[in-house]
């Protein structure tokens, strides 16, 4: 069963102090899967993807990677073995040129293909342009292919769409879907933008107060009522 499961979380806990920020989180993204991960502000979205992503390690719980134990791995040994992931904040030098920042990402990845990457994400006209003077969507873009450098087998993404307009979420979220089929991506999407996450997801998995509040496909936590009440409100 765990074959087909990529990246799995199992009793995951964060603790800062004395408040637990996440409760003893599982959860599993299957192969090719688009997993989206919502749910309100402070429900513990960002700081799972930091445990599944090994910027925190040391807590209780198990991160596994196709079925290893990757728990104690630093985040560059992850990326090595096929996991990145992106930041809610554009991860930028503004000086260097698009190219340029592509390189120093794949210093951690054997076979970067970055013309490649660079095509997918339609940055290639821009490659050598400095990132101070791109266009914001362009920079997210950019993000996302920071992440993408090496063909990564999981990728987690932590907000990919914050901060851009209606189209270009739209935009993005089909070169995500599309891409994610084509090079057989598994893809756990952190998202507040609700049109991007029902639009591409496979299937949602809800955190509430450092807790799983719900797990299913997309018409089945559109109508669940807790998620309603906790999160989606009645325009869902
Ligand atoms: N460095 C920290 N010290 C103490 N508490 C923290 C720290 N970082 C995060 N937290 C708390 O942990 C909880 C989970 O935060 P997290 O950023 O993971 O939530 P989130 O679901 O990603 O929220 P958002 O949608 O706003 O990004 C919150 O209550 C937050 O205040």
């Amino acid at each position: 069963m765990s074959a087909s499961i990529a990246i799995q979380g199992l009793g995951v806990e964060r603790r800062y102090g004395g408040f637990r920020a996440l409760k003893g989180v599982d959860i599993a993204v299957k192969r090719g899967e688009i997993r989206g991960l919502i749910g309100p502000n402070g429900a513990g979205k960002s700081t799972l993807i930091d445990v599944l992503s090994g910027r925190v390690r040391g807590q209780p719980g198990k991160v596994l990677l196709d079925g290893k134990d990757i728990s104690a791995l630093k985040p560059q040994e992850r990326r090595r073995l096929g996991l990145a992931r992106s930041f809610q904040r554009t991860n930028i030098f503004p000086a260097l040129s698009v190219e340029q920042q592509l390189r120093i990402a794949s210093w951690a990845v054997t076979d970067a293909g970055i013309e490649e990457v660079m095509a997918e994400l339609n940055l290639t006209a821009l490659a050598r342009t400095p990132a101070a003077e791109i266009s914001y969507g362009d920079q997210r873009r950019l993000d996302l292919a920071l992440a993408l450098v090496g063909r990564p087998s999981v990728l987690l993404l932590d907000e990919p769409a914050a901060g851009l307009t209606v189209e270009e979420s739209h935009g993005l979220a089909t070169i995500l879907r599309d891409l994610a089929n084509r090079w057989n991506v598994t893809v756990l999407l952190v998202e507040h933008d609700m049109q991007v996450v029902f639009s591409i997801c496979d299937g949602i998995t809800v955190l509430h107060l450092g807790q799983t509040l719900a797990e299913g496909g997309v018409a089945e936590i559109r109508a669940d009522k807790r998620v309603v009440t906790a999160y989606l409100g009645t325009e869902a």
